[in-house]
């Protein structure tokens, strides 16, 4: 069953199409790798899943339903969260609260709830910290829960963002670039979780990576993009030996890597 659609998506900032007529479908608790050189349009699309750009023209459907021009915070109530290539947490507040922040969405008590300290509020508040919590210790950082942010590994932030992008409770994960940056020994532990997501909680992932061996490693299927435009998708082997795929990657004339 296809959890995403995307049909004849485009983007045009000015005179430059930075997405072209991109279709997509994602299939349920698959990991899909959307790659490309640089400034192919793969962040581009992801802005345009995510809600922070409005589509040119084309639909985005989710689990059949279109949502393609909402603003971000619908997108993500409606169960698509993300991750982005640059790290994005607060830096100097704790851990655990950032994963608070991250379960905004789901907490009903409103604000002056809160500041009176109503008993709903305050249930709903232990609540979402045993939440939070459970989700730390999910993705290995349950131990660090106290500390500030900007003070862990860069390894351990990756974890943590993934942490609070899982407290919306997407139905499916877009991660930018999740290895970037990382030692071998993150890159194994991250890997492994991006796996285990798709395995136990019923998750569904779309990830944008550079690191070849990852996105062969991991990916069900692969759609690659050249110049805003979807020139090749399929599984691992199929793409490893596709020869417009070498030529985007290497230049005209270049001959199979594999
Ligand atoms: N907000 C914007 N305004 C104008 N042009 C943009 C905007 N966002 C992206 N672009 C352009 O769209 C094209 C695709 O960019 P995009 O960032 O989507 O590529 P990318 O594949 O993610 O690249 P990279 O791998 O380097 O991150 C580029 O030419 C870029 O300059």
């Amino acid at each position: 069953m296809n959890i995403l659609e995307v049909k004849g998506l485009s983007k045009t900032f000015g005179g430059l199409v930075a997405n072209s007529n991109i279709d997509m479908y994602v299939e349920k608790n698959s990991i899909t790798a959307v790659i490309g050189p640089n400034g192919a349009g793969k962040t581009t699309f992801f802005n345009m899943i995510t809600g922070v750009y409005k589509p040119t023209s084309g639909e985005i459907l989710l689990e059949g339903k279109p949502i393609g021009g909402l603003k971000p915070h619908i997108v993500a109530k409606y169960g698509i969260s993300r991750t982005f290539q640059n790290i994005r947490l607060f830096n100097d507040i704790t851990v655990l609260e950032n994963v608070l922040i991250g379960m905004h969405n789901h907490i009903k008590a409103n604000i002056i709830g809160t500041l009176l300290q109503l008993p709903k509020s305050k249930h709903e508040e232990e609540d979402a910290k045993k939440e939070a919590y459970r989700l730390l210790e999910y993705v290995g950082l349950a131990d660090l829960l106290n500390e500030a942010a900007g003070n862990l590994s860069y390894g351990a932030q990756r974890r943590l963002e993934i942490a609070r992008a899982l407290a919306t409770k997407p139905k499916v994960l877009l991660l930018d670039e999740p290895v970037a940056g990382m030692n071998p020994k993150e890159t194994k532990m991250l890997t492994d979780l991006i796996q285990d997501m798709c395995k136990k909680i019923d998750l569904t992932i779309i990830l944008i990576e550079h690191d070849m061996k990852l996105v062969m490693e991991i990916s069900n299927h692969i759609i690659v993009l050249d110049h805003g435009e979807k020139i090749a998708e399929g599984g691992p082997e199929d793409i490893r030996t596709n020869s417009k795929v070498i030529e985007a990657y290497l230049g005209k004339g270049a001959v199979a890597l594999a």
